[in-house]
């Protein structure tokens, strides 16, 4: 499977017309991928907290309307990252606001959608403003090669939080996918614990981050693409805007996990 890891970074003081714009010429440009993967709210800025409300739209609004068309034209399946979503109603926590990203497949239909389940903030931004997703999402991709791969759907934050990763495995995920908006002062965190959930859970990830300072927090780059043996295929270690274009051989991973069956000892 060939992916697309999409790196934007991005200044607060751009238009987010204009870095919608950036990002669809980026895909566009990859349009020979299986897949492409865009950030974590990278059209409204990750940290742009106070902006967020005026900026939400709904699951079926104008940014999902616009990813929609873009995977279409571009024929290939994209993940759009994610967007603030607006809920048809307040939540549990009185809130109607989701860090929800988008999947659709190269005819432009929406394959899944995943609510962020872990938010960032301790107490202010996301788990003021936004509901926790309550959903594991584990949907059929497809791989490029006339088939599907099981995959997980988390955000940043999610990282940190292993159990939701061995549901999605237990849920037959074989690939993990992460968009991020994941700061520089815990960048090496980020790169441990993408490697540390492909291994524990021997299945490939694709994690990709953002570059920029967004509301004063520098964003840490190192977007990367990991096998289900734990082999880093491609990163981009810095955090400048780019792709990481890697060949992601996932018909490895069943052949691999025969081999050293380490999850069959689990003792629960
Ligand atoms: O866990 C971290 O260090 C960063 C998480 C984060 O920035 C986010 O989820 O938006």
């Amino acid at each position: 499977m060939r992916v697309a890891a999409v790196q934007l970074s991005y200044e607060d003081a751009e238009p987010a017309a204009d870095r919608v714009a950036r990002a669809a010429g980026l895909v566009r440009e990859h349009a020979d991928h299986d897949l492409v993967v865009l950030p974590e709210l990278w059209a409204p800025t990750g940290f742009g907290y106070r902006r967020w409300a005026e900026q939400a739209e709904p699951l079926d609004g104008p940014f999902a309307a616009a990813m929609a068309d873009l995977a279409r034209t571009v024929g290939t399946t994209l993940h759009a990252g994610s967007f603030v979503e607006r809920l048809p109603e307040p939540g549990p926590d009185g809130n109607d606001l989701a860090n929800t990203s988008l999947l659709f497949d190269g005819d432009g239909t929406l394959l899944a959608h995943y609510r962020k389940v872990h938010r960032f903030g301790f107490g202010s931004g996301e788990p003021r403003l936004m509901e926790a997703g309550t959903e594991v999402v584990v949907v059929d991709l497809p791989d490029g090669a006339g088939g599907t791969v099981r995959t997980g759907l988390s955000t940043c934050y999610d990282l940190r939080f292993p159990e939701l990763y061995r549901l999605q495995q237990e849920a037959g995920a074989e690939l993990f996918v992460v968009p991020a908006a994941w700061p520089a002062a815990r960048v090496a965190h980020w790169t441990m614990f993408g490697r540390a959930r492909a291994v524990e859970n021997q299945a490939a990830l694709v994690a990709v981050n953002t570059g920029g300072t967004h509301a004063r927090t520098p964003m840490g780059g190192h977007t990367q693409v990991v096998t289900a043996a734990g082999e880093v295929m491609g990163e981009l270690a810095h955090t400048d805007e780019a792709v990481l274009s890697v060949d992601l051989d996932l018909s490895t991973t069943a052949e691999y996990r025969d081999a050293f069956p380490v999850l069959a000892d689990r003792r629960l």
